[in-house]
């Protein structure tokens, strides 16, 4: 059975949400559980579906993963890891981007790693080019990339190695981090990139006994050492989400206190949301952002890698530049194919041209190749409800968002891949005054 959600738009979303750990570390640092010798306590773990297939993923490969049914705090004891059988990889085929990450854990505890294909949201090719090539360095050998997944050895172990990598990709460098932690010598990183959830994860690694340093201009060094302890950790919070809801109560000309949002790992967000004439007070607990009324700004926006605008946030922010008096610009640099999810947009009444030319100040690596990375957003338009099924994580969010601010009734299918990145979604929006229903269809 499916399920389809009703919105009836047109109410401004008021109250709290609380976020928990970001899904783009909790994960990964499930995954570094595996380095350790003795268990690791993970806390502040969201109930998304990406921690629930790396808790499988885990279990298949013999780490015993308890949660506290109070506080969800999950523990993970690594003393029994084995090789998992390839129908027991098979059934985690496009899940997600994490399994790529189990390769150098699994290499350093038992010199060999299936690796299921990956899932994640489809917002351009996304290739595993730069993670085969860093796991080369190491020494490791690619036994077959193909359809049904992708089977690495490292018969000779792994040993530290000079990586320069092409583009400051954060799971190539979260590949080199989870590998080199425990291979024999040194390893040097440039072009590495430094998102809080990367450095969050170097944090967690270095208290399990990791020598890590960031060095200037995103050189990373790690000395590789024989043993890990396990780690207890209390995970950043999700900054994604954070600037998600920040942007329904812009969208919503709504109010919403964001328990949890960290203003340290959202300055370019925050800088932006005020740009766009959104208001915003931050507090010890998390930030209050809304829409203090009167029109909202056009602006020229590029997204990039750590400290610039993350991409991630591009998605919903589109939906709050529809309302805005004037002509914005949103260059995407980062991924190919990001702009699918306007298409929905348009339908519901918002004026938004694609172009693949680099509408921005840096010609990026997507210009004069056909991938309509620009947009450009004529407001303010009004939207009137519509029939939308959801592409991808951010994407979908938008789509519902456009859909709590719309004239009317939207019917949304595809709502399960909402359920990758952001808790208890129903009950949040609930709580915020949304009018909406699930039901089910045959
Ligand atoms: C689970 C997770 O943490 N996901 C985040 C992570 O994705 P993810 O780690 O997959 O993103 P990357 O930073 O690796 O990707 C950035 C760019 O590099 C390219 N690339 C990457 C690897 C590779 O081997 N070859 C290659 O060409 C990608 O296609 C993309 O164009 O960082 C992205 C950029 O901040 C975020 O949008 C995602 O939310
Ligand atoms: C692109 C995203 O995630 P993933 O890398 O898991 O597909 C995202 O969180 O917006």
């Amino acid at each position: 059975m499916a399920k389809v959600l009703t919105i009836h738009g047109g109410v401004p979303l008021k109250g709290k949400v609380t976020v928990r750990g970001a899904k783009n570390l909790v994960p990964k640092a499930m995954v570094a559980a595996l380095l350790g010798d003795s268990p690791s306590v993970l806390r502040n773990v969201p109930e998304i579906k990406d921690v629930a297939v790396v808790t499988s993923l885990l279990k298949i490969h013999g780490v015993t993963v308890s949660k506290d049914e109070v506080t969800g705090d999950l523990t993970m004891d690594p003393s029994g890891t084995k090789t998992a059988t390839s129908n027991e990889i098979d059934t985690h085929a496009g899940d997600s981007r994490i399994p790529i990450l189990f390769c150098g854990p699994l290499l350093h505890s038992l010199g060999e790693a299936l690796i299921p294909n990956l899932g994640g949201c489809k917002i351009g090719d996304r290739p595993i080019d730069f993670h085969l090539d860093v796991l080369r360095h190491f020494g490791a050998e690619i036994d077959k990339a193909g359809p049904l997944g992708t089977s690495i050895r490292a018969p000779h172990g792994l040993t530290g190695a000079k990586i320069s990598l092409p583009y400051p990709s954060v799971g190539a460098t979260e590949q080199v981090l989870l590998t080199a932690v425990r291979a024999k010598g040194t390893t040097e990183v440039e072009n590495a990139a430094i998102e809080p959830e990367i450095l969050d994860l170097i944090s967690l690694l270095q208290k399990m006994g990791a020598i890590i340093t960031v060095g200037r201009d995103r050189v990373i060094r790690i000395i590789g050492v024989e043993k890990l302890n396990g780690y207890n950790h209390k995970a950043l919070p999700d900054r994604n989400e954070s600037a998600s809801w920040a942007s329904a109560a812009l969208v919503t000309k709504g109010d919403i206190f964001v328990e949890g949002a960290a203003q340290r790992d959202l300055t370019a967000f925050l800088h932006t949301y005020r740009q766009i004439g959104g208001e915003f007070e931050v507090t010890d607990d998390g930030i209050r952002f809304f829409h203090p009324g009167g029109d909202l700004k056009p602006l020229i926006l590029e997204t990039d890698v750590h400290p610039g605008f993350m991409t991630d946030w591009q998605q919903p922010l589109v939906v709050a530049l529809t309302q805005a008096t004037g002509v914005s610009i949103i260059h995407e640099t980062v991924y190919e194919n990001r702009f699918g999810f306007t298409n929905a947009l348009v339908e519901m009444g918002a004026k938004v041209q694609l172009h693949s030319e680099c509408l921005g100040a840096i010609p990026c690596r997507f210009g004069q190749r056909n991938f309509q990375h620009s947009a450009v957003i004529t407001g303010p338009t009004p939207l009137t409800g519509a029939d939308v099924d959801i592409p991808d994580l951010r994407g979908g969010f938008s789509h519902l968002i456009a859909a709590l601010a719309a004239e009317g009734t939207s019917h949304v299918t595809g709502i399960e891949l909402i359920n990758r990145g952001y808790e208890k979604f129903m009950d949040k929006l609930t709580d915020l005054g949304a009018r909406v229903e699930m039901n089910e269809i045959a």
